[in-house]
């Protein structure tokens, strides 16, 4: 076996859960020197701030993917650094993809496919907490010349894997369960011979494959499998046969970043794809947006506090489902513009909401202002699209002025953490009220005479610390449980919070 790439992440970045990229965000402290509970700052005005976000963890990981996939190098441009993209390039790494970042700027990383177009097998993967390599990592080992064995954090085997091996398997993998069937830690073991088909034989099928997974309970069991589509012998034609199927946004993120390697994904219909079979080469250099989702917290401290937040760089057009925030936080009583101009976004939170990936690359500067009160979101408002902004919503919906009911989000329940109930528990510690609806949640705010602070458990989940903090904005005394776990997606965030409230 070679070195894991949790091994050679250790090796690069330090401590498992100590890298910190200071450079980028100006110097602000380490994990390890970080007060824990982390005291939350309490807003004592209006704000006026420009936050720099960060890139696009969803961006940079599938970058990451199909620049492996291609035959020449590319460089990324505003990579993301954070836990979840250092493990994805350390996972890449180990299946024997070279990646060189830049020693002047660390957002700066060449990709270098393998010579033989094979990846190395025999390694282990550590996915950490990350969806993203959990998930998409697996369908590379479809084209490792041996077994690949994953592994993650202890928190990591709650979360859902098996559509996605029962994809890989009815493409002619063999999968292993170390663990409990359908979870982590598992090897693949890849069809020996090129036989990677649907032929249950083993064999190559004439025409193409067919797969059929149920992913309901997340997206990117579906993004996985487009990914490594176009390298399939004759492409694929993969279907959904689950009832609902979340995050959309996502799903068009992966066609469009294919396509931009010039791939080809069709959706014929709702929850079905077409791949075709080609090969795909990332253009050679490529600007990763900056990660909207992101954003959420930093914008939505403009609501709570009052005042105004600007993120530079917001792109016209996206298919990151943060690009649901403009329309959603006008609802909610922002008043939002894109370089002054008005803007209001698309903000029916369905599962179709985002039109595809702008190629022109305009961006401008999105600000966020409030002066009035944050308006509730009343009954039956689907978040299906854009699942991963869910928490920052739920903090403004706790210090809204009516109750909001977030739904067609079931699926958070096997996110970092169980996100429903861990929203539930931590808005009704602080004296608000919330309960868990089979497929979302209902929140019934309270005055801020009503609320008090305490401190606040993190599960481990960067986005529950990011909750945490916005209500600590109003709420004085508000303490978060290990807030480095915003690592996992954001290099510095306390550093940015406490930048943004100067
Ligand atoms: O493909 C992606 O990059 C992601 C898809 C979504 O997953 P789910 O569909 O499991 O919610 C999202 O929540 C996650 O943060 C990132
Ligand atoms: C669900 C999330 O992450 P992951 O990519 O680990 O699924 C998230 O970032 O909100």
């Amino acid at each position: 076996m070679t070195m894991t790439n949790e091994a050679i992440y250790q090796a690069t970045n330090g401590r498992k859960d100590s890298h910190c990229d200071l450079r980028r965000q100006g110097g602000s402290k380490t994990t390890a020197q970080l007060a824990d509970p982390w005291p939350a700052p309490v807003a004592s005005g209006p704000l006026n701030a420009t936050v720099d976000v960060p890139g696009s963890k969803s961006l940079s990981n599938r970058y990451l993917i199909i620049a492996a996939l291609g035959r020449e190098p590319v460089t990324l441009h505003g990579l993301l650094r954070s836990r979840d993209t250092d493990l994805m390039a350390a996972a890449l790494r180990g299946l024997g993809v070279g990646i060189e970042y830049d020693p002047n700027d660390d957002t700066l990383a060449t990709v270098t496919p393998p010579v033989s177009g094979r990846f190395r097998g025999d390694v282990t993967v550590y996915c950490g907490l990350a969806g993203t390599v959990m998930r998409f990592v697996p369908s590379l080992a479809l084209f490792a010349d041996g077994p690949v064995h994953f592994d993650g954090d202890e928190q990591a085997y709650a979360r859902p894997m098996h559509p996605v091996l029962d994809g890989l398997e009815q493409l002619g993998a063999r999968v292993r369960y170390e663990g409990k069937p359908g979870f982590l830690p598992f090897t693949i073991i890849p069809p020996s011979n090129d036989d990677v088909s649907g032929d249950s034989k083993g064999g190559l099928a004439a025409g193409i494959t067919r797969v059929s997974i149920d992913a309901s309970a997340s997206s990117q069991f579906i993004s996985s499998l487009l990914l490594i589509g176009s390298r399939l012998p004759y492409g694929l034609e993969l279907r959904h046969t689950g009832e609902s199927l979340p995050s959309l946004p996502h799903i068009r993120m992966t066609m469009a970043d294919v396509e931009t390697a010039g791939g080809s994904i069709r959706m014929p219909q709702p929850g079905r794809w077409v791949v075709a079979a080609k090969p795909i080469q990332l253009p050679q250099g490529v600007v990763v947006e900056p990660d909207l989702s992101n954003a959420a917290p930093f914008l939505g401290a403009a609501m709570i506090a009052g005042g105004s937040v600007s993120v530079p760089d917001w792109p016209v057009s996206s298919t990151q489902p943060g690009a649901l925030l403009p329309g959603i936080l006008t609802r909610m009583g922002a008043t939002v513009s894109l370089d002054g101009r008005p803007l209001t976004g698309n903000d029916d939170g369905g599962t179709d909401g985002l039109a595809g990936n702008d190629s022109s690359g305009a961006h401008g500067l999105l600000t966020v202002s409030m002066s009035g009160p944050i308006h509730g979101l009343g009954d039956g408002f689907d978040l299906a699209a854009a699942g991963e902004i869910a928490p920052s919503i739920a903090a403004l919906a706790t210090l809204a002025d009516e109750p909001s009911e977030l739904v067609g989000i079931g699926h958070l329940r096997g996110h970092e953490t169980n996100r429903l109930a861990a929203l539930v528990t931590e808005i009704t510690r602080i004296g608000a009220g919330a309960e868990e609806l089979p497929d979302g949640l209902r929140i019934i705010p309270a005055t801020l005479d009503r609320l008090h602070g305490e401190t606040m458990e993190t599960y481990a989940d960067h986005r529950m610390a990011t909750f945490a903090a916005m209500i600590g904005l109003k709420v004085p005394g508000t303490r978060i449980r290990n807030v480095g776990t915003t690592r996992k997606t954001l290099p510095d965030f306390t550093g940015m919070w406490s930048a943004m409230l100067r």
